[in-house]
């Protein structure tokens, strides 16, 4: 089964896929977790780096939506063996952003007219033509934008090897991703959403869980 965890930069994904690791191995399961972008992973790892961090050569490509939405998609197709591989062997697959993430993101990059039409295309690249794995649940971490951002800052202040990227400084992005996830969350984009916030995450979440793997 796979889970994706989704929300907006700094809204607490890592921290919560973690303690969830630890909850679910507690109780029996076995569970692996696998986050998106594979900045490790070559030959996109680093481009997608590069282009988050603001690479001139790069700028062409990170000006499109488009063009860096089909860079995060195409590092999932090319993760698709070791998905598989993960997803055959343990009962939960935990995947910290997934292809929400490039329906929320690459929306909001976009002239508000052409917005909404995007998760279609995105659904249309990633489900359809990659033919990538829909998730079976997907979560959206609620967190205010502005307390995600400070969150954000502060892993920043803390970590000179993680300074904010372009995504994450930009507030306006911010703001439009969570109306977007909000969105996408409302109607069930792609597969079933719970939202939940900070607090209540974990509990919630192993109740879905439970009744899914029972
Ligand atoms: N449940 C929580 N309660 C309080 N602080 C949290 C919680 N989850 C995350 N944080 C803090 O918020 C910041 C961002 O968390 P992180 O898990 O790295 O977010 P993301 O993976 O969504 O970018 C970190 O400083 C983290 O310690
Ligand atoms: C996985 C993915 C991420 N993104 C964006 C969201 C983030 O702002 C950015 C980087 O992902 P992020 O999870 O923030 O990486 P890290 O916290 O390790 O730097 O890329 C997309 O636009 N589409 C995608 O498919």
């Amino acid at each position: 089964m796979i889970i994706a965890i989704e929300g907006v930069d700094g809204a607490g994904k890592n921290t919560l896929t973690g303690r969830l690791v630890a909850r679910l191995t507690d109780s029996g399961r076995s569970v692996a977790t696998l986050a998106y972008p594979r900045y490790a992973a070559e030959p996109l790892g680093p481009a997608m780096r590069g282009l988050l961090g603001g690479d001139a050569r790069l700028a062409p490509l990170a000006a499109l939506p488009r063009a860096t939405a089909m860079m995060f998609a195409l590092d999932r197709a090319a993760s698709r063996p070791e998905l598989d591989a993960l997803t055959d062997a343990n009962d939960v697959v935990i995947l910290d952003r997934y292809i929400a993430s490039n329906a929320a993101y690459g929306a909001a990059r976009l002239p508000a007219a052409e917005r909404a039409g995007f998760p279609a295309w995105v659904a249309d690249l990633e489900l359809g033509s990659l033919a990538l794995p829909a998730p079976d649940l997907q979560v959206l971490l609620r967190v205010p934008v502005a307390k995600a951002r400070a969150g954000a800052a502060a892993r920043a202040g803390d970590d000179p090897a993680r300074p904010l990227d372009a995504f994450e400084a930009d507030g306006g992005l911010q703001e439009r991703c969570a109306r977007m996830y909000e969105d996408l969350a409302a109607r069930n984009w792609i597969s079933p959403w719970l939202i939940v916030d900070r607090d209540s995450a974990v509990g919630i979440i192993e109740g879905w869980l439970g009744a899914l793997l029972r």
